[in-house]
Order: C-alpha cells, then sequence, then structure tokens
C-alpha cells in the first residue's frame, strides 16, 4: 500500500498537452500491469516513443500496512468488495452470440507532480496488488483496477480497452468512457502525448492489426466522430457543423439550433444520431488522421484546473463489419472522453458550459445510480440529457462497456474525487449482456427480402381491402339491378309460356272448328277451294309464328340463365378477388372483362324487353284473333267473301306486326254486322 504525496494544481506544467515525469519514481509494475505486459499486442503501430525525462520533482509514495476495510467504512460510502477482476479476470458467461458479465471499471490517478501546495499528509493509500484504493476518512474502494500513478497508456489500455476491442472485432457492440473532474487525465489517457500514444490511437492499431491478421476476412472500417457542447450534438467530421460550433457562442443559440444533429431510435443502433457524417477508412493512419482532424475543432478551454480543458463530451465511434464467408458479424466501437466536472469558476462562459456538463454528467450519474439498482421495473432517466440519449444502448447492457475513471489525489480535491470514486462504485454493479451483431449473410439477406415482402403484402392488403370495399360497391349495385330486371324477365317468359300455351290450345280448336265449317259449306261454292287454300296458308303461318315465339321462349331462357350464371360468377368473383393481389385485381383483365360482360347483359336485357314488347303484341292479335273466331262460329250465317275479306285484313294487318289493330277493325266489323243482323 503506498501513502501518495499531495498532489496540486498544475497549470504550469502544461505545455500543448505535455507532462513529464522523473524517472525512476514509478514503483515496480502493479499486478495488473505486470499481466497485462503478456496481453500486448504486437502492433506494428504501438508507440515506442520514449518517456519524457521529467523537469519536476516526484515523492515516493509512502508505504503503509493497509487498514482493514470494515473500520474505514463510512455510511453511504461504502462499496462492496469484490474480487479483483477485470474483463478477463471477471467471471463472465460468455457464448459463442452473447456475452454476460458486468461493466468494466478502472481507476487511474494521476501521476504526482513536484509542485505541492498542501501538506505531505496525503489521505490517499493506493495497492495496486488488490486493486484498490483508500482514503483515511472515506474507506477503501476496490475496482476491476486500480492503476499505479506511474503507468502508462499501454497498460492501462491492456485492461481497459483492450478486451472490448477483441470482443468489438467479433461482433459485440463494445463502449468506453473515461469519466472524471476536470484535469484529471481523461484527454490524456483517451489521446495520449506527444511521448505515448492514447487509448484510441492502441485501440486503431488493435483493429488493423487484427484486420491483417485475419486474411481471410473481409472487413470493413468507418468512422464518426461527435461532441456534445452545451446540450448540443455538432459533428466534428462535418465541416458545415464545425463551422456551426465554431461560431457557437451564447447570443447565437437560437440561430444555431439548427445546426444541431438529432437522436433518433434506431433498430440496430439503439439510437442514431441523424446526418452524422461517416467515413470508410483502409488504414490505421485513414482513421487516426480522421479523428484528429475532429479534434482540431472540439471545443476547449480553460478551467481552473486544466488551461486546455475539453468544455464538451467527444464520442469517437469506429464501426467494424467482418464478412468471414457466408458470416457477417459487426459491432460499433465507441470511445467517450467526457468533459470534466468543476466547481464554479470565475469566468461567465465557463460557468454556463460548467452547468450543461455538470448537467449531463449529473444526469449519467443518476441513470447510473438507477442501474446499478438492479431493478427492472425502474424508470431510467436516459431522456435526461444527450449524453445518457446516446450512451442509453451501452448502458443498458446492450454493449461491453468498460469505464476509466480519472481522478486527482490532491486533498484540495478530495470531495470531487470521492465522487468519481462513488460513480465508479455505483456503475461496476450494472449488469451487462450483449449480444453479437450479425449472423448468415445468406440468412440476413433472406430475411431482409422476406422482411421487404412482408411489407409489401401488407401494403397491397391494405390497398385490396380499401379497393374491393369499393368493387363490393359496385358489384352491388349492379347485381341487384341485375337481379330485379331478371325478376321482371322470368315473369315475362313464364306469362309469355302460359299464354303460348293458350294460344296453341285456341290454334287447334280453331283450325277443328274452321275444318268442321268447311265441311258445311256447299260442294258447289265455286270459290271452296281456294278459301281453304288460304285458310291452310292462314294456319300455316299461325305454325310459324307459333314456332317463332317458342324460339323467342327459349331464348329469353337463355337469357335468364346467363343472367343467373353472370350473378353467381360476379358473386363469386368478389370473393376470389379479396383474395389475388392488387395487380391482378386493377392491373389485370379481370376489371375489364367484367365490366364489358355486364354492358353486354345490359344491352341484351333491352333487346330482350324489346322482343317482349313484340310478343306482347302477338299474344294480344291472337287473343283477338280467339275472339273473332268465336265471333264468327256464333253468326252461322257467314258467308265465304266476307270471311275472306276480314281473313285478308287479319292476315295484312298481321304482315305489319300490327294483329292487335287489324283484328281490332275485323272485330269491330263483325260486331258491326251482328247488330245488322239483329235489326
Ligand atoms: N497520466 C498522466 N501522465 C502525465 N500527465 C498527465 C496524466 N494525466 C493527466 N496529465 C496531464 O494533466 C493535464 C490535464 O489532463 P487532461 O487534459 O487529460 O485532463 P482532463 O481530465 O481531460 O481534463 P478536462 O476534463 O478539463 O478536459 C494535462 O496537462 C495532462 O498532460
Amino acid at each position: 500500500m503506498a501513502r501518495l504525496a499531495d498532489c496540486s494544481r498544475d497549470t504550469s506544467s502544461r505545455m500543448n498537452g505535455r507532462v513529464s515525469r522523473q524517472q525512476g519514481q514509478m514503483r515496480p509494475p502493479s499486478s495488473a500491469s505486470s499481466s497485462s505486459s503478456s496481453l500486448m499486442s504486437t502492433s506494428s503501430y504501438d508507440s515506442t516513443k520514449p518517456r519524457a525525462q521529467s523537469a519536476l520533482s516526484g515523492r515516493t509514495p509512502i508505504r503503509r500496512p493497509m487498514t482493514p476495510l470494515s473500520s474505514k467504512l463510512q455510511p453511504g460510502l461504502t462499496t462492496p468488495l469484490r474480487p479483483a477482476s477485470s474483463l478477463r479476470k471477471r467471471p463472465s458467461t460468455p457464448t459463442l452470440n452473447s456475452y454476460k458479465g458486468k461493466i468494466n471499471v478502472s481507476v487511474r490517478p494521476r501521476p504526482l507532480l513536484s509542485v505541492s501546495h498542501g501538506n505531505n499528509n496525503n489521505p490517499w493509500f493506493i495497492e495496486n496488488g488488490n486493486n484498490t484504493i483508500a482514503h483515511d476518512d472515506a474507506g477503501e474502494f476496490q475496482y476491476d483496477n486500480v492503476f499505479d500513478p506511474l503507468v502508462n497508456n499501454r497498460q492501462v489500455y491492456d485492461q481497459v480497452v483492450k478486451p472490448v476491442v477483441e470482443k468489438a472485432m467479433d461482433g459485440f457492440n463494445g463502449t468506453i468512457f473515461a469519466y472524471g473532474m476536470t484535469g484529471s487525465g481523461k484527454t490524456y489517457s483517451m489521446q495520449g502525448s506527444e511521448f505515448e500514444d492514447g487509448l484510441i490511437q492502441l485501440a486503431v492499431n488493435q483493429i488493423f492489426d487484427t484486420v491483417r491478421s485475419d486474411p481471410s476476412s473481409r472487413y470493413t472500417i468507418s468512422c464518426s466522430f461527435l461532441e456534445i457542447y452545451n446540450e448540443r450534438i455538432f459533428d466534428l467530421l462535418n465541416p458545415e457543423s464545425a463551422n456551426a460550433l465554431k461560431n457557437f457562442n451564447f447570443g447565437s443559440i437560437g440561430t444555431s439550433a439548427k445546426d444541431e444533429l438529432k437522436i433518433r431510435d434506431d433498430p440496430i443502433f439503439g439510437t442514431k444520431v441523424i446526418g452524422l457524417h461517416e467515413e470508410i477508412v483502409t488504414t490505421p493512419d485513414d482513421l487516426i488522421h480522421l479523428i484528429h482532424r475532429g479534434d482540431q475543432i472540439r471545443k476547449t478551454g480553460g478551467t481552473d484546473y486544466n488551461s486546455r480543458s475539453s468544455r464538451s463530451h467527444a464520442i469517437v465511434s469506429i464501426k467494424i463489419k467482418k464478412l468471414t464467408n457466408s458470416q457477417e458479424v459487426f459491432a460499433t466501437l465507441s470511445l467517450c472522453d467526457l468533459a470534466g466536472s468543476e466547481k464554479a469558476t470565475t469566468q461567465i462562459e465557463r460557468r454556463k458550459e460548467g452547468s450543461f456538463i455538470n448537467k449531463s454528467l449529473l444526469a449519467l450519474g443518476t441513470v447510473i445510480s438507477k442501474l446499478s439498482q438492479n431493478q427492472g421495473s425502474l424508470h431510467i432517466p436516459y431522456r435526461d440529457s444527450k449524453l445518457t440519449r446516446l450512451l442509453q444502448p451501452s448502458l443498458s447492457g446492450e454493449s461491453v462497456v468498460s469505464i476509466l475513471c480519472t481522478i486527482h489525489l490532491s486533498q484540495i480535491t478530495v470531495g470531487e474525487t470521492l465522487n468519481t470514486l462513488r460513480f465508479a462504485s455505483r456503475a461496476k454493479n450494472i449488469a451487462i449482456a450483449a449480444a453479437r451483431n450479425g449472423g448468415n449473410v445468406q440468412d440476413s439477406f433472406r430475411l431482409e427480402s422476406l422482411a421487404k415482402e412482408l411489407v409489401e403484402t401488407k401494403r397491397q392488403l391494405m390497398e385490396l381491402q380499401l379497393s374491393s370495399t369499393k368493387i363490393s360497391d359496385t358489384d352491388d349495385e349492379q347485381l341487384q339491378r341485375l337481379r330485379a330486371e331478371n325478376r321482371i324477365l322470368s315473369e315475362q317468359v313464364e306469362h309469355f309460356r302460359r299464354m303460348s300455351d293458350l294460344g296453341r290450345a285456341d290454334r287447334v280448336n280453331l283450325s277443328n272448328e274452321i275444318v268442321s265449317l268447311l265441311g258445311e259449306l256447299r260442294e258447289t261454292d265455286s270459290n271452296r277451294d281456294e278459301v281453304i287454300q288460304k285458310i291452310e296458308s292462314f294456319n300455316k303461318h299461325q305454325q310459324l309464328d307459333l314456332e317463332e315465339m317458342k324460339s323467342y321462349i327459349s331464348h329469353l331462357e337463355h337469357m335468364m340463365k346467363t343472367g343467373e350464371k353472370f350473378q353467381v360468377d360476379s358473386q363469386t368473383n368478389a370473393i376470389s378477388k379479396k383474395q389475388k393481389t392488387y395487380e391482378e385485381l386493377f392491373i389485370g383483365s379481370e376489371e375489364l372483362s367484367l365490366k364489358s360482360l355486364v354492358k353486354d347483359q345490359e344491352e341484351e336485357i333491352i333487346e330482350l324487353k324489346e322482343m317482349l314488347k313484340e310478343k306482347d303484341s302477338i299474344i294480344k292479335a291472337l287473343r283477338t284473333a280467339k275472339r273473332a273466331r268465336d265471333s264468327v262460329l256464333n253468326m252461322g250465317s257467314n258467308n265465304t267473301s266476307d270471311l275472306e275479306n276480314e281473313y285478308e285484313d287479319y292476315t295484312s294487318a298481321k304482315d305489319n306486326l300490327q294483329y292487335g289493330k287489324a283484328i281490332k277493325t275485323v272485330t269491330e266489323r263483325i260486331q258491326l254486322r251482328s247488330i245488322e243482323n239483329e235489326i
């Protein structure tokens, strides 16, 4: 256990992000650190830059026996101890397609500095072997990793980032974020310095090392880079957004609102920033260049603890897609450098920035706190800030998460450091249940096309339902009309048939009676043969008329049958239309043929009506003829010439299809004659 020398506010030692350390004052690597050396990547992009020679004099940490944990814990500050572990060490239940575990939490104290403004009784103690940090009054805190202040970025990387990158290369989303008060070393850790690579650079190296060592797979790597500044999202890779950010100041908040990017829910990635620029890269240099470009734009300013402080949360997202044979996996690795919390400052702009930063960090703390309570029913206020909204998919367990908490170990920052440690303690209770993204490409394609088909079928079904309602309305109207007309038609046919039967019987009677009448005619009558001939001819015409009537009847019957069949067909069509696709129904010829059939039927019905009218007049004429015959028979004293004359009138009238009129005339004449006889 090491008692740590007091560290102090340092702005003088910062020059362009450089920091020096006195060599030889670092303690031997901790167990965490030493174990990590065996895991170190053989990356060809590893930094081999020498550590800086320090102009600062460090203080050798004082070692003292560890105070028993129980006596150190204070109510509200306790952190249940658990075996030190990292993603590698901690028990988890990874299967091929899922990963279960807890968020990996590491603590990195900023190195001690030579200029001390406090006293030597530094209250902090670190025991690297046990991954424990203790405070004289606050007690002990244990995490997956508690680093020695003098570890380098590579050692931190191996414990904090490397396992997450390995998982990301295998299809699991990964998130790493640096959290801590301003000036505690977040940016130093993530971006590195002139003398050593940061975690981002090392992650990039590992990604491309993996790509190179796996020629049998095809990788696609792309990157986006955003920052959340004063609760607005800016695209650090998009020049327009970057310009907007440059011009962004508190006086123009309203006018620049259009430049900020919006967050939307996304079925694949949980959340998505709409319109965020994303570039595909093929080399590590390309990727680093891209990140460097964005970093130039990132908002920085001076705080009381950091002359070049990050005033925004910055998130680099690296998308990795890997295709091996027909298997595709994809993942997003998010590397977040959060803005540091700080106490009130004298500068107005810094104060306003600080309030936004503190607010979003508070929201992050609340979310972490609620998640750590492990109660599924609890409402998690992800929407309280842009930061928590963006980190929602990661924090809600869908991503392998590793948090690096950076701390100051000076006496004047004890409150802030304890806050960070409490945050870290809560975070390590959060469970992860991440799933691998991807699967068989053919399956993916098949699923994709099935999903498309489903959408298309649903659309067709909706249109079909709408149009079938319209069609059935039209059909219904036409069917109703056709049914009514058919009913009238069949009644007329039935009536016509009865009349025809009646007419046939009358005709038989009539011819019999005419024959007997003719028998009574005197054989000597010179025109007897002629009369017989004419009567026979009349009979023949009658026969023809009857034949014609029969044929009309069968024609009418046929039309009725066609009409009935059409009704049935229409109903069947209406049902089957509902089962047919939209195209078959509307683009095909079905509808056209249906319409033309209806039109034909309408024309035929008009014709039939005309024909029926004619037939009615024929029947009427036949009736009148019967009546005329009856009158003739009753008269008994008809002479042949009168009969002949009347017969001629009748036939000529019939030829002109004016039977009714002709018979009327005959009847009138016969009636007139009977009156004359009576007189
Ligand atoms: N582990 C470290 N080794 C050497 N120097 C460090 C280390 N950590 C931090 N520093 C130095 O401390 C100063 C502040 O660090 P840094 O900018 O990384 O803090 P920060 O947490 O990102 O602050 P802010 O939230 O304000 O951006 C820098 O000059 C940095 O070089």
